[in-house]
């Protein structure tokens, strides 16, 4: 039987279970709204960041609900795409599809329709920019990320981060309508740590890669060499994060903030690499989404206590 034909046979074995009523709790998980509330943390800091007084709520609204609803359509395509990956894994086994609490159909229909709300949001109340951006970031992901770089090289992450990496630039435009340098420096923030947030799941979770035959970085070259490259993106991401300061975006409470961030990430990078616990990487793709969150709120707090207009 070839793979397409077992596949096809799966999908039939799960169209019995499919509910007639799915609760909106399956439809909530497929929009993966913890992932998408910190991404909307970032557009928000980049709006902020954008304007010296406070962001009209006139743009602040359109602009979170428009990123919001299509990085929701862009996860539930992910949802899609991977359902029969997503059956091979421990992690993900319970999600709404492979489960068969949804279609794929329901799946595609809910996506295409957050999605295309998600754009005319953008696109009538905020700007064009910003919608042919966020729509670009959501292709990257559903479409260049999911579909072709997660199962073809392991740099994957590296290069498809690049789509998550996007909101604070899109805050950014939703409020100027154009591209700023100190935009595409909070999207280098979230681009460096990204390898370091994902790879220390993966080291976690490698055998659960493995199974589903997908190319992460420690199926391919190894558990130790995997460490090795956590280790070197924490120190690359300690000095990203130090440029904020540098070139006079953010203050004194932003550079003592990271810095004691940077150290504590760097920290869980150097035991993870030389004297691991069973752990430890758990531990460490945990603290990366702290580590984030604070930045950005770092970020926040000195644009309005200490840097509030450049
Ligand atoms: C290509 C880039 C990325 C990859 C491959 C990746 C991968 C992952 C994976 C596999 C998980 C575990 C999900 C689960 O247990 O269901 C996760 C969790 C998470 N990620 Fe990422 N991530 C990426 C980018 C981002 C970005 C840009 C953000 C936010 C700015 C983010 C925020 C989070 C959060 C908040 C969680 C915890 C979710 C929860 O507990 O429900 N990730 N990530
Ligand atoms: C419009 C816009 C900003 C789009 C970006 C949206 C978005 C949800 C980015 C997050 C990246 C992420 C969670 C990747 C994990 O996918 P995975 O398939 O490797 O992880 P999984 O195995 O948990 O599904």
């Amino acid at each position: 039987m070839t793979e397409q034909v077992q596949l096809a046979s799966a999908d039939e074995a799960l169209a019995a279970t499919y509910k007639k009523h799915a609760s909106w709790r399956d439809y909530l998980t497929l929009t993966k709204p913890n992932v998408v509330l910190l991404l909307l943390l970032t557009a928000l800091v980049g709006m902020c960041l954008a304007s010296p007084t406070w962001v009209p709520w006139q743009i602040m609204v359109p602009g979170l609900i428009g990123i919001g609803f299509m990085s929701g359509s862009a996860a539930a395509v992910n949802h899609l795409v991977d359902r029969h990956i997503d059956a091979r894994m421990a992690r993900t086994l319970r999600r709404p599809l492979p489960s068969g609490a949804l279609s794929p159909r329901r799946v595609l229909t809910f996506a295409a329709v957050l999605g295309a709300l998600g754009f005319a949001v953008l696109a009538l109340w905020v700007n064009m920019l910003t919608a042919w951006l966020t729509l670009a970031s959501l292709v990257g992901y559903a479409i260049v990320y999911t579909m072709y770089l997660k199962r073809a090289t392991p740099q994957n992450i590296v290069i498809g981060g690049l789509a998550g990496a996007a909101p604070p630039l899109l805050g950014w435009t939703a409020v100027t309508n154009e591209i700023h340098p100190f935009a595409i420096l909070l999207v280098m923030i979230v681009f460096t740590w990204t390898p370091p947030h994902f790879w220390a799941l993966a080291v976690h979770r490698a055998k659960d890669y493995a199974k589903a035959d997908i190319p992460m970085l420690p199926v391919t070259h190894g558990i130790e060499f995997t460490k090795t490259c956590i280790l070197l993106y924490t120190i690359l991401l300690g000095v990203v994060c130090l440029l904020p300061y540098i070139i006079g975006m953010s203050g004194v409470i932003y550079l003592i903030g990271s810095t004691i961030l940077s150290i504590w990430f760097l920290v869980y990078a150097w035991k993870l690499k030389f004297s691991p616990s069973k752990l430890t990487a758990f531990n460490m793709f945990k603290f990366s989404i702290w580590q984030l969150f604070g930045l950005f709120i770092l970020l926040l707090a000195d644009h309005y206590l200490v840097t509030p207009a450049f």
